[in-house]
């Protein structure tokens, strides 16, 4: 007798949402599940599918696409990830031009038509989906996963500071500036006191941002459909927040990702890097380059960006800078950068950060305190120069000066309105590099990497944290099924 077919592995759909600072963790996260023996289906929207450079398969940015399903897939160890797409009827220019607040109306009508068919097709194919992985910025994925009768967790991108902000807010537990009162100091749990100006911009009553403040508080009132919250932080790092927050919610901290995620699909860049960064930085001497880079999204006014120019030449210091142009300038603006950058500086539109930060000649990060930069800068034990433009990044950047004590904070309050001088910007290099407290700063940033090495290493909180989510899933599966089959039964 033929021995038994084996069992389909779990299967475990991620949806990411299309922006740089959430492709990059989610990725991580398929690499990490895959890894330990789940199918896993990474899904984002066909327009920006397009534009990652380094999917397996470049056919999925070809025009002839067929929405084929597993159009691409990466082996690790038998498990696998894979990739499925849904389409947004936008091409790689097009979606440029969608308003973000029009993007994710754009992103809940056209995925919540989608993922139901997909599920459907993967349950014929003999690979159901067991569990399904949201995103912060789609709170819409746990409702669906709620009508399919799937699990669903989210992977919370952010710090678990900016998380429990969010959450005292939206349920209204705590005081929060208003617009009479707008430079009211929050008090939260198991958190230093925040000014108006470090509490997540899109809370403050003065934000042009609030479409995005709701969709991310969208999450909180959609929470009780997932029976987890990932968090891509690590236990160390926000002991006594994580320990309050676990007293509300199923929370279980994975990161540092890109430490954790060592076999690699991706690592799925919307843009192409530089070719020569690493080869430059061979060149210069250990621990002397700065490295300045704004993530994907906010980039500097040109004022700023002169500001800023003058600094680095200043600090008489190497710098590798990566220069987007600012939000009112389109991607082939003209930088209009002053003569003479080029003679210590190099200056590329896009690097490969995780390699630039590891490398031996950086000697610190001017960041803008995204949360991914802000865990790479950690993870490679590098001190910053922190920039923060909105969002959560305000937040990050109190962390990384007050309670990591990794770096200095350059500029207050409203930083994408007001300029930073170029003697600001070369006090602060100059305070991080070779000031009094440099050194401490080195050595904070130093013992910051190794906890989150343990943390990711076998035995370590976050690796622990990641098995016993595949454990869960595994129940979860396990009941879902005996639940379909009485369904069905009676
Ligand atoms: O030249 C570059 C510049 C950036 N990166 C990578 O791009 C990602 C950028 O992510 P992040 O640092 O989080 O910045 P943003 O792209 O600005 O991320 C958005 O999303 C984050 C997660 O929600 C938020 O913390 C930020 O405030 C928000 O702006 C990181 O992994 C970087 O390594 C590169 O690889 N090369």
């Amino acid at each position: 007798m033929a021995p038994p077919a084996p069992e389909p592995p779990l299967h475990v759909m991620l949806v990411c949402f299309p922006g740089q600072g959430h492709i990059n963790p989610f990725l991580r996260l398929a690499n990490l599940l895959a890894s330990h023996g789940l199918r896993v289906t990474f899904t984002i929207n066909l327009s920006t599918a397009r534009k990652m450079k380094s999917l397996p398969s470049s056919q999925c940015r070809s025009q002839e696409l067929k929405l084929e399903p597993n159009t691409s897939s990466s082996s690790h160890s038998g498990a696998a990830v894979h990739f499925d797409f849904f389409d947004d009827g936008h091409d790689e220019e097009s979606i440029k031009r969608v308003p973000l607040d029009q993007l994710m109306t754009l992103l809940e009508q056209t995925g919540r038509k989608a993922l139901p068919e997909m599920v459907r097709k993967y349950a014929d194919q003999g690979s159901p989906v067991s569990c399904f992985v949201s995103n912060p910025f789609l709170p819409w994925v746990s409702d669906v996963a709620a009508t399919l009768d799937i699990p669903c967790a989210v992977l919370w991108i952010q710090s678990c500071a900016s998380f429990t902000t969010y959450y005292h807010f939206h349920n209204k537990l705590v005081e929060f500036p208003t617009p009479e009162d707008q430079e009211r100091d929050v008090v939260l749990p198991g958190m230093p006191v925040m000014k108006h100006d470090e509490i997540p911009s899109f809370l403050h009553p003065t934000t042009p941002y609030g479409f995005l403040a709701t969709a991310i508080l969208g999450q909180f009132a959609h929470l009780d459909n997932v029976f987890c919250v990932l968090m891509e932080t690590f236990e160390r790092l926000e002991e006594e927040i994580i320990g309050h927050v676990s007293k509300f919610c199923e929370v279980r901290p994975v990161g540092p990702l890109w430490l954790g995620a060592k076999a690699s699909v991706g690592p799925g860049d919307l843009m192409e890097a530089d070719d020569d960064c690493i080869g430059w930085l061979d060149r210069q001497e250990p621990g002397s380059v700065i490295y300045v880079s704004m993530g994907s999204i906010v980039g500097m006014s040109a004022q700023q960006r002169a500001e800023m120019a003058h600094g680095l030449m200043g600090s008489g210091l190497p710098f590798l800078w990566v220069v987007r142009p600012g939000h009112e300038e389109g991607e082939d603006a003209d930088l209009g950068l002053p003569e003479g950058l080029g003679e210590r500086g190099k200056v590329v539109r896009w690097a490969p950060q995780e390699a630039v930060l590891g490398h031996v000649a950086v000697s610190c990060f001017v960041t803008h305190c995204g949360w991914n930069s802000t865990l790479e800068a950690i993870g490679s034990g590098k001190p910053v120069v922190a920039f923060p433009q909105w969002g959560d990044q305000v937040t990050d950047a109190k962390f990384l000066e007050e309670v990591f004590r990794v770096g200095v904070r350059m500029g207050r309050g409203d930083t994408w309105t007001k300029l930073v001088t170029r003697e600001e910007v070369e006090r602060c290099l100059r305070e991080v590099t070779v000031g009094p407290r440099a050194e401490e700063m080195r050595e904070n940033a130093v013992r910051w990497k190794r906890e989150a090495e343990a943390a990711v290493e076998e035995g370590g909180s976050s690796e622990r944290n990641v098995r016993e989510f595949v454990e869960e899933v595994k129940k979860k599966s396990v009941e879902m099924t005996r639940r379909k089959t009485e369904t069905t039964t009676f």
